[in-house]
């Protein structure tokens, strides 16, 4: 089938309703992660807020997996943990009927804060699930085998809706060609190669890093971190701030063109300079979208360098792609 959910824009997330069991809650959906988990009603109310939570009880398709736990912490430092169970998961129009489905029963404190946000839709792959004794498959590799295509599409948007498709490729979202990458997925994630950089229009080789994940639950993009230095030196006033976290500069700053490579075929994929800022951090101070790695392997590539493309993930042949829209 072919489906599609519009998730609301939050500056540092895109979330799209799923109905589970018949609820329905706003998740996250984060290519690099692979839990489904959701706020619960063994949470306490202190804990659930303003969150929709989902109450096993109240579903008549609900399974319990009886003895299975799962607990994941995030790169970010953020957390959560849990039981586990099966019930039938609806995004758009797809259908697991089967689907692991994590209950939280402990959340950290920024989970709590971020009152739009229900759990997380992982979309990584399944060697990456927390869940013990068994990790369990994610929605998309529930659905792969009865889609039209073993693909998922996402269209994110600056500060507008995005949309996530699952099972085509909507060519009518883009124009140009597609550049298609393979991915490895061995780390569990969509990784691809990418071993050069441009700035203001010139491309330089990477000599750190080597590979990038596609991240749609990172707001930032990560790159090396000699990468992040050459690219503020072409900053004026830039600095690396200790208690920003990171790379800010002056609003006013003129901030130049940053591309990264998107697998070894050559494609450079461009973020605008106009579009690198992530947030003003007050006196005229802003931090960047561009920031280093600190120091891992991989590179994370997120929602700032993302939506500004279309991107489709192929499950079947495993490649990465984007094209400009
Ligand atoms: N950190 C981090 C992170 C990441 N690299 N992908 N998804 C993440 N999160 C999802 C929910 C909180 C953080």
């Amino acid at each position: 089938g072919e489906v599609s959910a519009t998730p609301e824009p939050n500056e540092s997330e895109y979330l799209s309703p799923v109905s589970i069991g018949g609820q329905t809650l706003n998740l996250d959906f984060d290519t690099g992660s692979a839990d489904l988990w959701v706020f619960s009603t063994s949470l306490s109310s202190s804990s659930i807020g303003q969150h929709a939570a989902f109450d096993p009880s109240k579903s008549s398709t609900w399974e319990d997996y009886p003895g299975a736990s799962w607990q994941i912490m995030y790169g970010d430092g953020s957390g959560a943990s849990g039981t586990v169970g099966f019930d039938v998961v609806e995004v758009g129009g797809a259908t697991a009927s089967r689907q692991a489905v994590e209950i939280a029963t402990k959340v950290s404190s920024s989970f709590v804060s971020d009152v739009n946000n229900d759990g997380l839709l992982g979309l990584g792959f399944s060697k990456i699930n927390t869940i013990e004794p068994q990790p369990q498959k994610t929605f998309f590799e529930s659905v792969l085998p009865k889609l039209d295509q073993p693909v998922f599409t996402a269209d994110l948007e600056d500060d507008a809706a995005g949309t996530y498709e699952f099972g085509r490729v909507d060519t009518t979202k883009y124009t140009g060609m597609l550049h298609v990458t393979p991915v490895d997925s061995s780390n569990g994630f969509w990784e691809f190669a990418s071993t050069a950089y441009s700035i203001g229009g010139t491309t330089y080789q990477n000599s750190g890093a080597s590979t990038a994940i596609a991240d749609t639950g990172t707001s930032l993009l990560l790159v090396d971190d000699n990468v992040a230095q050459a690219f503020y030196a072409q900053v004026q006033g830039s600095q690396l701030s200790r208690t920003a976290g990171g790379y800010v500069y002056p609003c006013s700053a003129q901030v130049p063109d940053f591309g990264v490579q998107i697998g070894s075929s050559g494609f450079i994929a461009t973020i605008p300079g106009s579009d690198i800022t992530f947030a003003e951090v007050g006196q005229g101070t802003c931090f960047g979208g561009v920031q280093g790695n600190g120091g891992g392997g991989i590179q994370i590539f997120g929602d700032v360098l993302l939506k500004q493309y279309f991107a489709v993930f192929n499950g079947g042949n495993e490649s990465f792609g984007i094209a400009a829209k």
